[in-house]
């Protein structure tokens, strides 16, 4: 029988299209706010530096008052923190990285770049004898170099990364208003699970999904509901999705979504909710399942792990970051040649884990784990990112393909 496979582009347009925003915000102080996301735009009151200062360890100079024999004497001494008296007219100020520049100062030259002779007496204090270049505005940084006053800093949206926190903080935000995280409750399906930590029993398999998703989540604004493992049938799948469908504001299950009377996930939707994609034109994922319980959207991942790494980064990361506010939800691909061929043009689009090399004599290039069954999850962890084969192409060696690094993600 031919299956009616959805394609990846417009999968990922329905889920898209179907993400209602979280509403709820909440204020955290900076400490809290790594990986979440903001709710509102931040301005700055204050401009960044807030005012002119010095980018070395030097001397400030007036550079239309240097006398012909380029000496000028040192009359005032200002370290970081301390606040200048203007320049005296034809004297030099000994300043430290980061000081403010007095007033009727326009240069300040690097203390290597000048002989200083210790005075003898206190009257007879420090002469320095300056280079022939000094050029205006050299060693300045200016005010409001990083941040204009009554700038927007950072729009709503934006994902928090260390360095938006740094920034945040040097303008003298505490506390932030985020977007609450998604409480995303997961569950994994099978009978032949069991947890890691105990003895396996025959037909068993040890339960690395729930985990894996586990870590997924956690790089994502998400308050995680963990409902454990449930057996295959069908009136514990319906129980299991009714419960988490009433505490969550996303379910993400794995396995049961195949076409087997033991996979429960896809008729449990379609009982308690709807089923609205159902079989993706992926390799590999193929069965994926999406819907809603009620209110509650529910993404059924495939049970193979392969499988559940690479459908969760193409559909479940976008949709939870869209949900969560995030203005940025797909992940950066570059071009990247193929250090293989691909044998045969395929209807599903494959999302190979493959290594990026460099090889002297011809540059970088894309190496496949031999073996890149959904069950085999050893790919994933000796590759660095996905090669993308595009459905009904068959690149070969050399050609550029689609690279998504794991570290983007
Ligand atoms: N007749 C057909 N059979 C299958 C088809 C098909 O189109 N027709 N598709 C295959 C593909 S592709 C996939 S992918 C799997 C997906 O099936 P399910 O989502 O129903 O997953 P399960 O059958 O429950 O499990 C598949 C595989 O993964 C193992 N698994 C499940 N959960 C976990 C877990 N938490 N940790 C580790 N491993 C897990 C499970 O033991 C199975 O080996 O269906 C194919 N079959
Ligand atoms: O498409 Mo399935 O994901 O081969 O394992």
């Amino acid at each position: 029988m031919h299956d009616q496979l959805t394609s990846v582009d417009d999968a990922l347009h329905y889920l898209l299209e179907h993400t209602q925003p979280l509403e709820a915000r909440e204020v955290r102080p900076l400490t809290e706010a790594i990986g979440r996301i903001l709710a509102d735009p931040v301005y700055s009151s204050i401009s960044v530096p807030p005012q002119d200062n010095s980018a070395v360890d030097g001397y400030a100079v007036n550079t239309r008052f240097i006398s012909t024999d380029r000496c000028l004497p040192v009359s005032q001494r200002i370290p970081a923190g301390h606040t200048p008296k203007p320049l005296q007219p034809g004297t030099a100020a000994r300043i430290f990285t980061g000081a403010f520049i007095p007033e009727g100062a326009d240069a300040v030259v690097m203390q290597e770049n000048v002989q200083a002779q210790e005075g003898t007496t206190e009257q007879n204090g420090t002469i320095i004898k300056l280079p022939d270049t000094i050029t205006p505005e050299q060693n300045i940084r200016p005010k409001g170099q990083d941040i204009q006053q009554g700038q927007v800093v950072l729009p709503a949206g934006t994902r928090l990364r260390p360095q938006e926190l740094g920034l945040l903080a040097s303008i003298g935000t505490a506390d932030l208003p985020l977007f609450r995280p998604l409480r995303v409750g997961i569950i994994s399906t099978g009978d032949e699970l069991a947890e890691p930590g105990t003895p396996l029993q025959s037909g068993q398999i040890y339960n690395s999904n729930r985990y894996m998703l586990h870590g997924l989540l956690a790089q994502l604004p998400c308050n995680i509901q963990d409902y454990g493992i449930i057996p295959d049938t069908a009136d514990a799948t319906l129980s299991a999705l009714d419960k988490a469908a009433a505490k969550c504001d996303l379910i993400i299950t794995s396995g049961g979504v195949s076409v087997g009377e033991e996979d429960h996930i896809k008729n449990s939707i379609d009982q308690l909710g709807q089923l609205n994609l159902w079989k993706i034109a992926i390799k590999p994922g193929k069965p994926l399942a999406f819907g809603a319980i009620r209110e509650t959207p529910i993404i059924g991942l495939p049970g193979n792990p392969g499988a559940v790494f690479v459908t969760f980064n193409v559909f479940a990361r976008p949709f939870i970051l869209k949900s969560c506010g995030a203005l940025s939800y797909t992940p950066q691909s570059f071009p990247v040649p193929l250090g293989f061929n691909i044998k045969k043009p395929g209807i599903r689009r494959e999302y190979l884990r493959v290594k990026f090399t460099q090889d002297p004599a011809t540059g970088p290039c894309l190496e496949a784990y031999p073996n890149q069954s959904s069950g085999v999850l050893s790919s994933a962890c000796w590759g660095d990112g996905f090669a993308i084969i595009r459905e009904n192409t068959a690149p070969q060696c050399g050609d550029l393909v689609e690279f998504i690094p794991f570290s983007v993600l």
